[in-house]
């Protein structure tokens, strides 16, 4: 089964200040889609707990996929794009110029998000943007091409393409 990681990057989230609804909207997609949702963690905007919250889903949990939501903008406090390149070993651009088009089509406020996208070992992390209505947008581009992506990258695909 797929299995799923999610980092909420909200520092308002990590005090109790607000109640997430961005990563419970993640899960809820996701699991109508049949992954399986290992974690989810609401983290403040601190690049080393987001670097140690993505490394742990990654490497420990063995998430295919890790999505962050929150801390893309151009706030001070918006780390999780400089978290996001120090933990990916390639880059995977074509996934958040795909959210950053189709959300353009909606605002133009689009175009000011820093999200990156790339793969560590064998799982695919995306940054999200933070806003529930913004991520609902952006999941229903990318979630189709993502599992095949999920599948290349595991071997599942090229196992099918032998046979
Ligand atoms: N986890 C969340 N659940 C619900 N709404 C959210 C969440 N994160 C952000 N938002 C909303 O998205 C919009 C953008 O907020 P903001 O720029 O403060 O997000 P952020 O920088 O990602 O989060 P924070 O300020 O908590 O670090 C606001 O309307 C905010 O209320
Ligand atoms: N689909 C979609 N993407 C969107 C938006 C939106 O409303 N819809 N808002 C944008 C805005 S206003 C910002 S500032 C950036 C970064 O958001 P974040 O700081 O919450 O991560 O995402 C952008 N992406």
């Amino acid at each position: 089964m797929r299995r799923v990681g999610i980092i909420v990057a909200s520092d308002q989230g990590a005090k109790g200040l607000r109640t997430d609804e961005s990563g419970a909207l993640i899960r809820s997609i996701v699991e109508e889609e049949g992954f399986e949702v290992a974690k989810l963690e609401i983290v403040s905007d601190d690049i080393p707990k987001l670097r140690d919250a993505l490394i742990e889903m990654a490497d420990v949990l063995g998430c295919h996929l890790i999505f962050t939501t929150g801390g893309t903008g151009f706030s001070k406090r918006d780390n999780t794009p400089e978290a996001t390149r120090l933990v990916i070993e390639r880059e995977c651009p074509g996934i958040v110029e795909a959210m950053r088009w189709s959300s353009f089509q909606k605002t133009p406020k689009a175009m000011l998000s820093r999200a990156i996208s790339g793969i560590r070992g064998d799982s695919i992390i995306v940054n999200m943007p933070g806003s529930p209505k913004a991520v609902a947008e952006c999941m229903e581009v990318i979630l189709d091409p993502l599992k095949h992506g999920i599948d290349i990258l595991v071997g599942d695909a090229r196992e099918c393409a032998r046979k």
